[in-house]
């Protein structure tokens, strides 16, 4: 199997910040959803990644549909047990179980892509983002709701916003929900999976400038993983192009998404003409 095309920054370009996640030769098989005697009862979703996101960066992650990049943010998060690989949280092995876990919980949060599933429909916004700070003991209830005034503001919505149901707000409403709830215990990185691909285009733009505006206001690390690969090339420091479970490229956005040097990242961008 050969290896990335790794594209490096130009000498004069800042050194990348320290990992705060870092996955070496990380492999996730799943069993498959449809094993039968004809088709393979497994499925290779993430086959042997590198990655490293760091504080105040943006990394994208393209590829087509199934090409692993779901698993591979659930990898990051916490979510998904990798097969085999390493996955280290500042330098360290993390063991995938108990403080480990909550370590990373708090650490590196995620957005996924429809806010309509990802909040509880029967608890109001206030309830959902008290929520993890009181399951991580973190402050007394008169602190936490202080924290909670101070997210929805961060995130452009009205206090009142803070009384209501999922389903009385708009989805962009909801996914700024979902983002302040990301937020809540002060995450190092946040993983964006496809957080727009639900919304309706018209509050789609305000959406990702709101997560790009809070990463540079917070000194986030962002993964955004997304198959739109003008908004990754417009959002990313750096990018990673995925096919069949593996990073085949990787460097600076602009080098890559500008001049891909494989065949699978020129693909992909030749089905975007208007980037070539
Ligand atoms: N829990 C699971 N059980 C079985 N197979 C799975 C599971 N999750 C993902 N897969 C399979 O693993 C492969 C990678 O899926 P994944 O969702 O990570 O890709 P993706 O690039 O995020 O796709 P999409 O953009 O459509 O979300 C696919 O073949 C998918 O069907």
């Amino acid at each position: 199997m050969s290896a990335p095309t790794t594209r490096t920054p130009a000498p004069a370009a800042a050194a990348a910040p320290p990992p705060v996640i870092e996955l070496r030769d990380v492999h996730v098989v799943h069993r498959a959803r449809t094993g039968s005697l004809f088709r393979p009862d497994k499925v290779h979703a993430v086959a042997g990644v590198d990655f490293t996101v760091g504080r105040g960066e943006t990394v994208g992650i393209v590829g087509e549909s199934g090409c692993g990049k779901s698993t591979l943010a659930r990898v990051m998060v916490g979510l998904q047990r990798p097969t085999s690989g390493e996955v280290l949280f500042r330098g360290e092995r993390l063991r995938h179980r108990g403080r480990d876990r909550r370590t990373l919980g708090r650490a590196v949060s995620v957005v996924f892509q429809d806010p309509a599933t990802a909040l509880n429909p029967r608890m109001v916004v206030r309830e959902q983002l008290v929520d993890p700070l009181r399951v991580h003991g973190i402050g007394s209830e008169r602190s936490r709701l202080e924290r909670v005034r101070e997210l929805v503001s961060l995130v452009g919505l009205p206090q009142s916003a803070l009384e209501v149901l999922p389903r009385q707000i708009s989805g962009g409403q909801r996914q700024r929900v979902a983002i302040a709830r990301a937020l809540t215990l002060e995450p190092d990185v946040v993983v964006a999976d496809e957080p727009t691909s639900a919304l309706d285009v018209s509050v789609r733009a305000q959406v990702l400038n709101l997560l790009t505006d809070l990463k540079d206001e917070l000194g986030l690390g962002l993964v955004f993983i997304s198959h739109d690969i003008s908004t990754v090339r417009y959002v990313s420091d750096r990018v990673a192009v995925m096919n069949a479970g593996r990073v085949v490229e990787t460097g600076p956005a602009d080098v890559v998404l500008g001049n891909p040097a494989d065949p699978y990242t020129r693909t992909l961008l030749a089905a975007t003409p208007s980037l070539l």
